[in-house]
């Protein structure tokens, strides 16, 4: 190897989490107990933006001795996690959504603020009068909040549009982040993330079936798009479970994943329509059944579990252990969004250990290779692997688990965001523990 052909060495952890190194594309039951975690380590990334060797600290030092690095990390004393992966958010909106914490806080439940013009349609009315590129700057600076929380890859939503033209808006604004962060991004197309003012539900499919997708297919087909994945909201009094295969049946015959809500606030069997379609995720699940949990395990669709609405919104959590016990492949998201305002995973780690009774090593792999393979993106990300992209989480901490034992404590913790080897975020205000 050409010593101009490296990026970055970060030498002397005490400690990198790999999560995995066997090529594993997502981790479940014993496996997400016992990561793979070397003492002492570094690891190198090249001009590529791969990683080119992970190992203990002196074997590295020997097999690059005399390499030239276009920028050396010096990790004494630190910790090393792969970039975290989101793996759940809608991030592009407009409208100031506070009051409506206030009034939950009061007692409100999620449906009444909903059914009483709130919620997802106060969003949506915002958004669709907001210019593109005011939800593009908010957008920014939201997907910067969530870098410096130590995430390198993150799952974006539409749905505050409801209709053609703000859901095209959505996802240019989605386009047009994905071209100027550094931040990975998994595109969704959710223009069933509720029945909006005036339409039926039957009326609400009919425009997403043949107006909806047929643009957005038209638009990614000529390259002017790029969406990855298809979302419903499957729930009572918003998609039916029919509606809800018709639409995700026409994402995937369009090539999308399918990636959608489900048995939230009701048990709707959502899990077991998604494993029958071969979904690689379902978010949600607080009201999954036991045939649910036994179907996704058999078809390995993903759990996305989101601790911060079964806290915000005072909800029994979802059975994280059942499915945990049942082989379940279980993801973690913030589920950002103006209802959950939480940019940090590993808030969301944090409380999944507490509402959900995770491990921390649990935690980790939801939150790193479990998240990745809910976007499809576990072949190059979310372990610390020889050929994965070079994203890390530099921790000042002693050993990982502070990242998530440390509540709300990120922002003192993180020393470096690193993604194909290049630093996006670096905060030298750091002070010792
Ligand atoms: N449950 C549906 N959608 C979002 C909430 C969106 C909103 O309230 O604006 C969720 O995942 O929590
Ligand atoms: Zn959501």
């Amino acid at each position: 190897m050409s010593a101009s052909s490296l990026r970055l060495l970060v030498k002397n952890a005490a400690q990198i989490a790999l999560v995995c190194n066997n090529g594993e594309q997502y981790l479940t039951k014993d496996g997400m107990q016992s990561l793979a975690v070397v003492e002492n380590a570094s690891v190198v990334i090249g001009h590529d933006g791969r990683i080119k060797a992970v190992g203990p600290a002196d074997v590295i030092a020997s097999q690059f001795k005399g390499a030239k690095f276009d920028n050396v990390l010096d990790a004494s004393g630190m910790c090393v996690v792969p970039g975290l992966v989101d793996a759940h958010t809608h991030p592009v909106w407009a409208g100031d959504r506070v009051h409506e914490f206030a009034m939950k806080l009061a007692g409100a439940t999620y449906m009444e603020v909903h059914e009483a013009g709130g919620g997802i349609h106060f969003t949506v009315a915002h958004t669709r009068s907001a210019s593109e590129q005011d939800l593009v700057k908010s957008l920014k600076s939201r997907l910067e909040r969530m870098m410096r929380a130590g995430t390198t890859m993150v799952e974006c939503k539409s749905g505050y549009g409801l209709e053609l033209d703000t859901e095209i808006k959505m996802l240019r604004v989605i386009d047009s982040a994905r071209k100027s962060l550094p931040v990975g991004i998994s595109a969704t197309y959710c223009g069933a993330h509720a029945v909006p003012r005036g339409k039926t539900m039957e009326q609400a499919t009919e425009d997403i079936l043949t107006i909806q997708l047929p643009k957005i297919k038209t638009l990614i087909t000529s390259g002017d798009l790029q969406v990855d994945n298809i979302d419903v909201f499957c729930e009572k009094g918003v998609f039916n479970v029919e509606s809800t295969h018709t639409i995700l049946q026409a994402g995937k015959d369009m090539g999308l994943n399918i990636n959608f809500h489900g048995d939230e606030l009701h048990p709707m069997n959502s899990a077991q329509l998604g494993a029958e379609l071969g979904a690689l995720a379902i978010s949600h699940l607080e009201e999954v059944t036991d045939d649910g949990i036994a179907a996704m395990a058999q078809a390995k669709t993903a759990a996305v579990l989101l601790p911060t609405t079964a806290y915000i919104l005072r909800l029994t959590p979802p059975r994280a252990r059942n499915m945990l016990d049942a082989g379940v492949i279980v993801a973690l998201g913030s589920d950002f969004n103006p209802n959950a305002y939480c940019c940090s995973m590993p808030m969301v780690m944090h409380l999944a250990c507490v509402m959900m009774k995770l491990s921390m090593p649990e935690a980790l792999a939801a939150s790193t290779i479990n998240a990745a393979y809910a976007l499809n993106r576990s072949q190059t990300h979310g372990s610390i692997e020889v050929g994965k992209q070079g994203d890390l989480v530099i921790v000042n901490a002693p050993r990982w688990e502070h990242l998530v034992y440390q509540f709300g404590g990120h922002q003192e913790l993180i020393r470096y965001v690193i993604i194909r080897g290049e630093v996006v975020y670096e905060n030298d205000k750091i002070l010792s523990l």
